[in-house]
């Protein structure tokens, strides 16, 4: 069984979210700090963490690099704020597995929760260490070739914006050659997406793909993921491993967030890439690499320079060729063949049929900014589906609440928020009455145009009754 640390101040959010998640099968606790959590998590292995950002003794900035420290294996989700949209996307960067943001529902928190469950399971395929007996690298290569092939059942949507169609003709110019490549982009703009594509109309097609996240290692972690270990190199180098490089042998090594790599890294990188040979931590023996490079980072590489943050030579090297992939809001063109593509693919994955998006909400898609770009978009309409009927139009209630903000309102929409809004579904008796005492809160305090005073009155409670409720129920506008 699954084991789930629910970590949020709201007590009536660990207590719904736990019954929920415990019915769908996962051991689930819950803790309303983030010290309690750091302690129970040294205590007994979590596989996933379902984390507030805004806790009383700390934020999920500083606790999700705790977790990492403790158990860099574990799973951690993000839930958000509506005004916390931008941190989260940071946080995934920094190595959490996705967010939510509220208001929380039931079926999109157990899609997610399975997805990274899968998608963790064919990390560890990836990422078995294995002991090095003769005749196993063509096994391991082999693995790692379906499980690329399998991530890729997305189909790539190409845009006909003029910056989508020159970041094609680039995109065909280098990927028969041998050059290595720099993408830059901002998060979410489709980097290891563009990545794929180059190897993909490469000569080294039949060959592995093996992408390594560099912004989620640690400096220890860093050397042995690149270039593997011997059994032994190390406390806790229980197994020989192989690194990326090896495993990319023949194809492509593409490296995320390359900029993150340690001084010391790079200096050995540089190594590798001029002698074209590596050593595994712990031995001398050099192994001979035939490897194309291509590299990604949403800061410009050539800035990270200049601040000497980022080796020269080195740069350099990876310089062969730079693509931009330029934001989603300055190629607004390309937003209904995306959404179009995106509703298709999550028709497919749902068995469901979406009606069509609403006026209003196209309008939405066109004056939203887009911070977290085509995974956001990808996001929202996932979300969308799922939280709409099956045939009926996508319309703005399906949005989330940052959306629905940023969109032009009326003084009669002022935005509300609160985690309740996921709890319609279950038939637990005190669910349901907060449900309903949610419900009416909210429906009193539109009437009265959002004056608690009369709010009060209507529901014949006194003021600090009411404040104490919408404190409760998360009710914030
Ligand atoms: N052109 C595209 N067509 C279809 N899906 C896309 C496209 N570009 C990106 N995506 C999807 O958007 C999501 C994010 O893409 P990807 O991981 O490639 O972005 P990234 O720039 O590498 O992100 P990060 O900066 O976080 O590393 C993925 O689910 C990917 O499948």
């Amino acid at each position: 069984m699954k084991n789930i640390l629910i970590i949020d101040d709201e007590i009536n959010i660990c207590t719904l979210l736990s019954k929920f998640l415990g019915k769908h099968g996962f051991d689930v606790d819950t803790t309303m700090t983030g010290n309690a959590a750091l302690k129970m998590m040294k205590e007994k292995n979590y596989d996933l963490v379902l984390c507030d950002y805004r806790l009383k003794d700390t934020d999920g900035a500083q606790l999700l690099q705790d977790i990492r420290q403790i158990n860099p294996s574990t799973i951690v989700i993000i839930i958000t704020g509506y005004t916390d949209v931008r941190v989260a996307v940071e946080m995934v960067k920094n190595g959490a597995y996705d967010y939510l943001s509220k208001p929380l529902y039931p079926d999109e928190i157990l899609n997610l929760v399975h997805k990274a469950f899968a998608h963790k399971e064919s990390e560890q395929e990836r990422q078995a260490v294995r002991p090095v007996e003769s005749g196993s690298e063509p096994e391991v290569r082999e693995t790692l070739l379906s499980r690329n092939q399998n991530d890729k059942n997305d189909k790539y949507v190409y845009g006909e914006s003029e910056g989508a169609k020159e970041l094609f003709r680039q995109i065909r110019l280098v990927a028969p050659t041998d050059y290595s490549v720099i993408i830059f982009g901002e998060t979410g703009t489709g980097k290891e997406s563009v990545a794929h594509l180059i190897h993909h109309h490469s000569k080294r097609n039949s060959q592995p793909f093996v992408a390594l996240d560099c912004g989620s290692l640690s400096k220890e972690l860093a050397a042995s993921e690149l270039f593997g270990h011997e059994k032994g190199a190390f406390t806790g180098a229980i197994n020989t491993k192989i690194g990326a490089f090896e495993q990319a042998q023949g194809g492509t090594l593409f490296l995320d967030e390359i900029s993150n790599l340690s001084y010391d890294i790079q200096v050995a990188l540089l190594r590798v890439l001029q002698e074209k040979v590596i050593r595994r931590v712990g031995s001398l023996k050099e192994i001979p690499v035939d490897v194309r490079i291509i590299v990604a980072s949403n800061e410009k590489l050539s800035e990270s320079v200049q601040r000497g943050k980022f080796r020269e030579d080195l740069f350099h090297r990876f310089n062969e060729f730079t693509i931009y992939i330029p934001p989603l809001r300055e190629r607004r063109e390309d937003l209904p063949l995306f959404t179009t593509a995106f509703v298709n693919q999550v028709e497919k994955e749902l068995d469901k049929s979406c009606g069509k998006i609403s006026p209003e909400v196209w309008e939405c898609f066109r004056q939203y900014n887009w911070p977290g770009n085509i995974r956001e978009l990808k996001n929202v309409i996932r979300r969308a589906c799922l939280l709409t009927p099956e045939m009926e139009d996508i319309t703005m209630s399906a949005l989330p609440l940052e959306m629905k903000e940023s969109f032009s309102q009326t003084p009669d929409e002022i935005p509300i928020s609160g985690e309740l809004a996921i709890l319609s579904n279950d038939n637990d008796l005190k669910t349901v009455a907060l449900q309903a005492e949610y419900n009416k809160i909210i429906n009193v305090l539109k009437e009265v145009k959002y004056n608690k005073t009369k709010a009060a009155q209507v529901l014949n409670i006194d003021r600090k009754t009411l404040y104490n409720k919408l404190r409760l129920l998360n009710i914030n506008y």
